[in-house]
């Protein structure tokens, strides 16, 4: 199935075109002078250590922060300046711990995913429309969590809710799924099972997005890496270029031996 949009056409502006993006939080700065640019469907890694802004960069994404206007600063997500902010987040699927801190009610792992569509956390007097309940089956055998579909979110397992709030997030097939620290607390099966489903979800065609400051959720898939510290971006590009004993030992300051088996990469000896 096409659970995530294949269909993109090729010529799409870039998903993220920033220059100068600076945040204050407080009197300080917790974003600095940011510039990157991110082509529709192109999948990136931004590891950095606690603290460093990453899950700043991503509320920047979807406007909860908003950057200073201060001169050659660009702020254009998928080609436009200014969004209805509703809009902007269905066209990214963003699952972070916000967002699954706020499904504490008794709605189903169907009904989260049906909840997409409006977003919305739970179903009110939403009209549910027989392609919203095709598209829903889709996902659900897609992230291959059908049979978990009628148990209340709050019975489910960390790596299992999240799963839900994937499929939450592809209702809309959104240009990219951006994702804040997306296995934290999963054990090491939930880990397996969560990092398989988010290389198909990046082999359909969706841009992958992740921060993180773990080096094993940079899936295979992932060849550009960004590595973050003081609310700067301290090194834009390929994955194997950024983690390098030295990159990643002064990033986290402390020393460190890498290693990659297979396309994973494992830090050792700290
Ligand atoms: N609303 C805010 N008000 C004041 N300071 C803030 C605010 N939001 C973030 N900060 C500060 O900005 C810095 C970066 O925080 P952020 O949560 O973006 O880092 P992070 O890299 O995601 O960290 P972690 O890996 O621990 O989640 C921190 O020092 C944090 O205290």
């Amino acid at each position: 199935m096409t659970a995530t949009p294949a269909h993109h056409p090729i010529s799409r502006p870039p998903l993220l075109d920033f220059a100068n993006i600076t945040v204050i939080r407080g009197d300080a700065p917790i974003l600095d002078s940011i510039s990157v640019t991110i082509p529709d469907g192109e999948h990136v890694a931004i590891l950095g250590p606690n603290g460093s802004g990453k899950s700043s960069f991503i509320r920047t994404i979807t406007r909860e922060y908003y950057p200073l206007i201060q001169e050659g600063r660009r702020y254009r997500i998928m080609g436009r300046d200014v969004w209805d902010v509703g809009d902007l987040r269905s066209l990214l699927g963003i699952v972070s711990d916000d967002l699954q801190h706020t499904f504490t009610r008794e709605i189903t792992g169907r009904d989260t995913i049906l909840s997409g569509f409006f977003s919305s956390v739970g179903l009110f007097r939403h009209e549910i429309t027989v392609a919203m309940e095709e598209r829903t089956d889709e996902i659900l055998a897609f992230l291959e969590i059908d049979h978990l579909q009628d148990r209340p979110m709050t019975s489910l397992s960390t790596g299992e809710r999240r799963r839900f709030l994937i499929g939450r997030a592809l209702v809309h097939n959104p240009h990219a799924l951006i994702m804040d620290e997306p296995t934290t607390s999963l054990d090491l099966h939930a880990l397996h099972t969560f990092r398989t489903t988010l290389q198909k979800i990046a082999r359909s065609g969706t841009g992958v997005i992740m921060v993180t400051h773990s080096l094993h959720d940079i899936i295979p898939e992932i060849s550009r890496v960004i590595l973050m510290k003081g609310g700067r971006f301290c090194f834009d590009g390929p994955k194997q270029d950024a983690l390098t004993d030295q990159r990643i030992g002064d990033l986290f300051e402390v020393s460190v031996r890498i290693r990659e088996e297979n396309g994973w990469y494992y830090a050792s000896g700290y």
